[in-house]
């Protein structure tokens, strides 16, 4: 890979982010790009983004960079060519690209955006092409991003939607290992922050929004968030759009600003959705906290000719969940999936730490799950309590400190409307005191219907609400999904997982 220096100024121009450009060596090209000084190697393109020190631009030099792209000049950078811009997020994805030599044009990208069920219909997307590709189906989630068939092509993420860099950079890697299709999570950091900027996905789709991200790091406004998610659909060539999502008309307008009606796509469960004309349904046959199973119809023109209608299981409860397969098998279905695959792949699909279920024989049934705002906290408990006839709905769960600070009350108004017993503990409380973070919740529970306590050890916490559940009781561990850590004091400090405390817990007790 390379980027020769008049390809950098050209592109800059033409997308008018270049605002000047000193001590150009003639024929300059690069054999690198980073925006982090310790990745720098001879001839590198550096840039200068985000929270930024200009001492790295110091070890920047020193390591090799013969150029770097900001939005400052910095002293620290005399010697280096400085191609200083408008927009130094939008150029580095510009260039990023084009030092990667446009993989994505060797792709065929399936993105999802959404408040809540963008990694879960992730997962479903690429189970189902993994069949219909023959293992040739790319993944970008939260949880981790796959380029190839080996073990060693998988690896954990550290963002929803990496940096513009590193996105093209495991794209080209994707298509080096051979693959043809890519299932993508777009986050409205992404759009933000320009992670995304001048890419085009083949199909885009948007599961629902609800207020979250809103804080001093994400998003000033709901209205900014919102704007955000609905770029992936003003940059997609097909859209595929959850009727039933709150804004709908904001968000279909927005499909509609660049994509015509025919390629715009909208489902929604039978009789949930009205004065809108949509192209698929579903209705559900049976639901069981196991599984559920249920049929998918074409009810329009448009749906009908998707050639999807028909009756699947989903090996993984929640009535929402069956929403995200819909979205899934109609997103797959635009890639060339068939339904034989969709079917296939829906009932042996695995999504870690999305309702991981453990039976015990004398205790309750626990329920181990990534909800982790109002929205899904309640998706969650009132399709479990639906569930339960006699029993109690237990739930173990903290909120993340430093951030998404409105998810305190939403929990403590979602507990409110159906649990019987809240255990607040620990969950990535950061730089805050985590029981602190519990009172906030605890303000907003309602204490006439839900029993309360504290327990900020989050294995102590889980192993209380083991212990005390009986039979027909449901157990909820909510917030942290598989995550293997806690976030205190900047420090991801290991923890053993939800799912293996809670497997000791109940070995214990059995
Ligand atoms: C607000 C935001 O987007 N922040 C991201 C951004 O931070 P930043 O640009 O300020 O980077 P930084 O780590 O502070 O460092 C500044 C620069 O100095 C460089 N550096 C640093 C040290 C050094 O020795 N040398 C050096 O050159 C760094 O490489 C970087 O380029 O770029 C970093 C990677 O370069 C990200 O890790 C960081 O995400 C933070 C950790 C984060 O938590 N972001 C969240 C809000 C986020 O993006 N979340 C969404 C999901 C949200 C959802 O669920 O919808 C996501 O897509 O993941
Ligand atoms: N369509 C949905 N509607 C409401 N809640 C959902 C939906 N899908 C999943 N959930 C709930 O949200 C939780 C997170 O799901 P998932 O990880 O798929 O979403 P996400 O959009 O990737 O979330 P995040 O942005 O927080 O990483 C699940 O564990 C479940 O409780």
């Amino acid at each position: 890979m390379s980027l020769a220096m008049t390809q950098v100024l050209t592109l800059l121009k033409e997308h008018h982010l270049l605002k000047t450009v000193t001590g150009t060596a003639p024929n300059e090209a690069f054999a690198a790009v980073t925006y982090d000084s310790r990745q720098v190697k001879p001839k590198t393109l550096f840039f200068c983004k985000g929270n930024f020190k200009p001492s790295y631009l110091t070890s920047a030099k020193k390591a090799g960079a013969t150029a770097y792209v900001s939005e400052t000049a910095y002293p620290e950078g005399t010697g280096l060519t400085a191609i200083i811009v408008s927009d130094v997020q939008k150029a580095m994805a510009l260039l990023g690209a084009a030092f990667y030599d446009y993989p994505q044009n060797e792709l065929f990208i399936v993105a999802f955006t959404g408040t809540k069920g963008k990694t879960t219909s992730a997962y479903f997307t690429h189970a189902i092409l993994q069949h219909a590709t023959n293992g040739k189906t790319g993944l970008f989630s939260t949880i981790d991003r796959v380029l190839g068939p080996r073990p060693g092509d998988r690896f954990k993420s550290h963002l929803t939607t990496p940096e513009s860099l590193d996105l093209f950079r495991d794209m080209r890697t994707a298509v080096t290992n051979g693959m043809t299709h890519l299932v993508m999570e777009v986050s409205s950091q992404a759009y933000k922050k320009n992670r995304v900027y001048g890419l085009t996905f083949d199909v885009g789709i948007f599961l629902n929004i609800s207020p979250d991200h809103v804080g001093p790091n994400e998003h000033p406004t709901f209205a900014d968030y919102l704007h955000c998610k609905e770029q992936l659909l003003v940059n997609s060539r097909k859209c595929i759009i959850n009727a039933e999502t709150d804004h709908f008309q904001d968000v279909y307008y927005a499909a509609k600003t660049s994509t015509q009606p025919e390629n715009v796509y909208l489902y929604g469960r039978q009789g949930s959705v009205k004065d809108i004309v949509v192209d698929v349904t579903f209705n559900n046959q049976e639901e069981t906290l196991h599984e559920s199973d249920f049929v998918v119809t074409g009810a329009s023109e448009k749906g009908t000719a998707l050639g999807m209608a028909g009756a699947y299981t989903l090996h993984l409860p929640g009535d929402y969940n069956e929403s995200n397969a819909v979205s899934a098998a109609m997103a797959a279905t635009l890639a060339g999936a068939k339904p034989a695959e969709i079917k296939q792949a829906l009932v042996d699909v695995h999504v870690p730490g999305r309702m991981e279920m453990i039976d015990t024989p004398n205790h309750g049934t626990i329920y181990i799950d990534y909800a982790h705002n109002y929205a899904s906290m309640k998706a969650l408990l009132s399709f479990l309590r639906q569930q339960t006839d006699a029993g109690r709905v237990i739930v173990v769960v903290g909120s993340t400190g430093d951030k998404g600070v409105s998810r305190r009350k939403g929990f403590g108004q979602a507990l409110s409307e159906e649990a019987n017993v809240a255990i607040l503990t620990t969950d990535d409380p950061g730089f805050e005191d985590p029981r602190k973070i519990a009172q906030e919740i605890d303000a907003h529970i309602d204490h006439d219907r839900v029993s309360v306590q504290y327990v900020m050890d989050r294995s102590q916490a889980i192993r209380t609400a083991i212990e005390m559940s009986r039979a027909d009781d449901i157990v909820v561990l909510a917030g942290k999904g598989e995550d293997a850590y806690q976030k205190i004091n900047g420090v991801d400090t290991p923890y053993a997982t939800d799912v293996t405390v809670a497997k000791n817990v109940v070995k214990e007790l059995s």
